[in-house]
């Protein structure tokens, strides 16, 4: 049953006394164990950048997030639950991640990230099916770019919904599942260059929004959560070569995009793993409550 919404009182009896440090089995509370010194080198940094247990992706069947997940998997990920309101449009590529990695579970389950319900479902399902989950990386979302003007209240909200709605809900039914496991976990949020900055040339003012509210969702949750050992971070990627930013008409807008880039060119999926992995491995231990871009230098220009 859903909690009643709080009040003034709850505040001082309830709210408040629940807002210290749990100690014991919180990783977060001791620093980062040494590693054995016999270890060959190339050994203690496989050790330091791997990613323990098992992962939800959501946006699993989209470009990055498959891409995401696929890193994880070569990390060490023992198994990994794609989110996605339609995982058949990428059946092939999900079948390849499979063969590339066999002893992997690999789940792909239909879920639209705004039904608290068909969430709630899932994340218990991959608990039960994977063993855990340690990881999250919320990676559905949607364009919309439009003139302020004329942006429908219904395009706003579904922006807003799937973006930003979406990745809290999603982010709450998995931290009270972590907190039920009691060994802490790593959200990542995918926010964007556009939560820094107003993208040129395209309007795209609900997209904005939606994805710098999740800067303030990853702030809040990242200085709540670390009491049961849950880190909270998000990236914010610059203009990815995907389907995303594909399509007749946006042959400008990509050359510019690449024109105003100090490296000349737009980000590649791949390029995007480094800083999802180190905020998911042991050595982002002490990362949270941080924004990465990852854009290239886009966003200084
Ligand atoms: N591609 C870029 O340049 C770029 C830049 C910055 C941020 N991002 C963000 O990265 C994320 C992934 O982008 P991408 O390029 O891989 O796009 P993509 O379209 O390939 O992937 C997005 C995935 O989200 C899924 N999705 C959409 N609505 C959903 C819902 N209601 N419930 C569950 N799943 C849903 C889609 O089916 C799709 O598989 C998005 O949040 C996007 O805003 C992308
Ligand atoms: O801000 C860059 C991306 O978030 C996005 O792909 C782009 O703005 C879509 O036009």
């Amino acid at each position: 049953m859903a909690p009643a919404p709080a009040n003034r009182d709850d505040l001082k009896t309830r709210i408040l006394p629940q807002m210290t440090l749990s100690e014991g089995s919180n990783p977060l509370t001791s620093p980062f164990p040494p590693l054995p010194k016999d270890l060959l080198p190339a050994e203690k940094a496989i050790r330091r950048f791997a990613v323990e247990g098992n992962a939800i992706v959501t946006g699993g069947a989209g470009v990055l997030g498959l891409e995401a997940a696929r890193a994880l998997l070569e990390h060490g990920a023992k198994g990994v639950s794609l989110f996605d309101v339609n995982p058949a449009q990428s059946q092939d590529a999900i079948d390849a991640v499979r063969s590339e990695f066999p002893s992997a579970k690999i789940i792909a389950k239909k879920v639209d990230v705004r039904d608290e319900q068909s969430v709630q479902n899932a994340v218990d399902e991959s608990a039960e099916e994977l063993g855990s989950v340690d990881v999250l990386l919320c990676f559905a979302g949607v364009v919309s770019c439009n003139h302020a003007l004329d942006v429908a209240l219904d395009e706003w909200r579904r922006t807003l919904d799937i973006n930003t709605t979406g990745s809290w809900i999603c982010a709450q039914a998995v931290a009270r599942c972590m907190i039920r496991q009691g060994h802490g976990g790593s959200i990542v949020f995918t926010a964007s260059i556009s939560a820094h900055s107003v993208n040129f040339p395209q309007p795209q003012v609900s997209y904005n929004v939606s994805k710098g509210a999740l800067l303030q969702l990853k702030n809040s949750l990242a200085a709540e959560w670390a009491r049961y050992g849950i880190r909270v971070n998000s990236i914010s990627p610059g203009y990815m070569d995907t389907i995303l930013n594909e399509g007749e008409g946006l042959e400008e807008a990509r050359r510019m995009w690449a024109s105003r880039n100090p490296v000349g060119r737009m980000g590649q999926p791949s390029e995007l793993t480094g800083a999802v992995v180190l905020l998911c491995s042991r050595a982002g231990r002490y990362i949270n409550g941080a924004d990465i871009l990852v854009d290239g230098g886009g966003s200084v220009f």
